[in-house]
């Protein structure tokens, strides 16, 4: 079947639609993967393997990486009966026509790095992508992934001018709501509620919006305390990587999610970050937000009066490091 994808981008304070015109009845999608290391990789497994695109396509500037990781995946493909057409490329020509293209191409975070730590070298990266892939994926969504997030995402569509979405705190919230339920000893499914802010140690947990069997969190807490949960959210991604060398499985299966949501127009609310203008630049905050072939409306303007307070102090930290990074960047690029 032929589709077309579109984009209709309206900026307006917080308030985003992006409009992806998707016909999901067949799923003919093509997902493009820049940078298939440790994450690209998991993810594009769990894109395949959950049915989301009819076409792949893998880049890496490794030589090789994405063709042999296509036979990998053609071999998975082999025993379960896909036939999902997968193509891995050392070209950037290759990636034509996408309806999705997820940005992984970025150093990770070693043992003792802060996520900003990474903020030049991934910039250049970003500032790179950001001319040569727009031109031959007219209406694409973008979702970055690469590391400091948000500011990758502001980063890429400063300088692409195309809509691009941040995976945000959607990893941060199932992270919270697997603590509660490990702790309290409840399904997972009975925990709701989102955190919100900068994706990495100053993400907000939106308190108002966390129940257990839909009570609220205080009734129900058992000596379990609201510091323990934001301690754990903010520092098990460094205690992962200090043993395992990177995160992956939770990350990937959340970001996979994200994708099921657009593709399958399931319009889940999701605390992704998307962008919005702030002082004239564009930045990324993640806000619990409808995902579906149109991102947006966010959920911003029910929360009450305490969590929007911490929401905005979080726009204005992210704003003020933000500005630092992307006016050192901008003389480095210049020299
Ligand atoms: N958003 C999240 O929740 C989340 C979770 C995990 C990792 N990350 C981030 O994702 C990024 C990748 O992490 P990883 O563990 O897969 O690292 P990795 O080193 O395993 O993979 C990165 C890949 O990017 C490739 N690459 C570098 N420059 C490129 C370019 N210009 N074009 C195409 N590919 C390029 C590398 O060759 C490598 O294969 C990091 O910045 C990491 O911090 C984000």
């Amino acid at each position: 079947m032929e589709y077309k994808s579109r984009t209709i981008m309206n900026i307006e304070k917080s308030l985003i639609y992006f409009r992806m015109h998707i016909y999901t009845c067949d799923n003919m999608v093509k997902i493009a993967f820049i940078g298939v290391g440790k994450i690209g990789q998991t993810i594009a497994y769990s894109v395949i393997f959950d049915g989301l695109a009819s076409e792949v396509i893998l880049y890496d500037i490794i030589p090789e990486l994405p063709e042999k990781f296509e036979h990998e995946l053609r071999h998975a493909m082999a025993t379960r009966g896909l036939s999902t057409e997968v193509i891995g490329t050392n070209s950037l020509d290759d990636v034509a026509n996408a309806d999705i293209i997820l940005i992984m191409a970025g150093k990770p975070r070693k043992p003792g790095m802060s996520r900003r730590d990474l903020f030049v070298d991934n910039a250049k990266i970003q500032i790179d992508l950001a001319k040569q892939l727009p031109p031959k994926n007219p209406g694409a969504l973008y979702i970055m992934v690469a590391n400091p997030v948000d500011m990758m995402a502001s980063i890429f569509m400063r300088f692409s001018k195309q809509f691009t979405i941040s995976t945000g705190d959607t990893v941060e919230t199932m992270r919270m709501r697997s603590y509660i339920s490990k702790k309290l000893k409840v399904p997972v499914t009975k925990v709701t509620g989102y955190v919100a802010g900068e994706h990495g140690e100053d993400a907000v947990v939106l308190w108002s919006t966390v129940k257990v069997n839909g009570k609220p969190f205080e009734e129900i807490a058992k000596g379990l305390t609201k510091e323990e949960v934001e301690n754990y959210v903010k520092s098990i991604p460094g205690e992962i990587i200090r043993v395992m060398g990177g995160t992956t499985w939770g990350p990937a299966t959340i970001i996979k999610d994200i994708v099921r949501s657009v593709v399958l127009n399931e319009g889940r609310v999701m605390s992704i970050a998307t962008p919005r203008t702030y002082q004239g630049e564009i930045i990324h905050i993640s806000v619990p937000t409808v995902v579906g072939a149109e991102i947006g409306p966010s959920l911003e303007g029910v929360l009450p009066e305490s969590d929007r307070e911490r929401l905005n102090k979080s726009v204005e930290d992210f704003y003020k490091v933000y500005k630092e990074n992307l006016d050192h960047l901008l003389q480095v690029i210049k020299q």
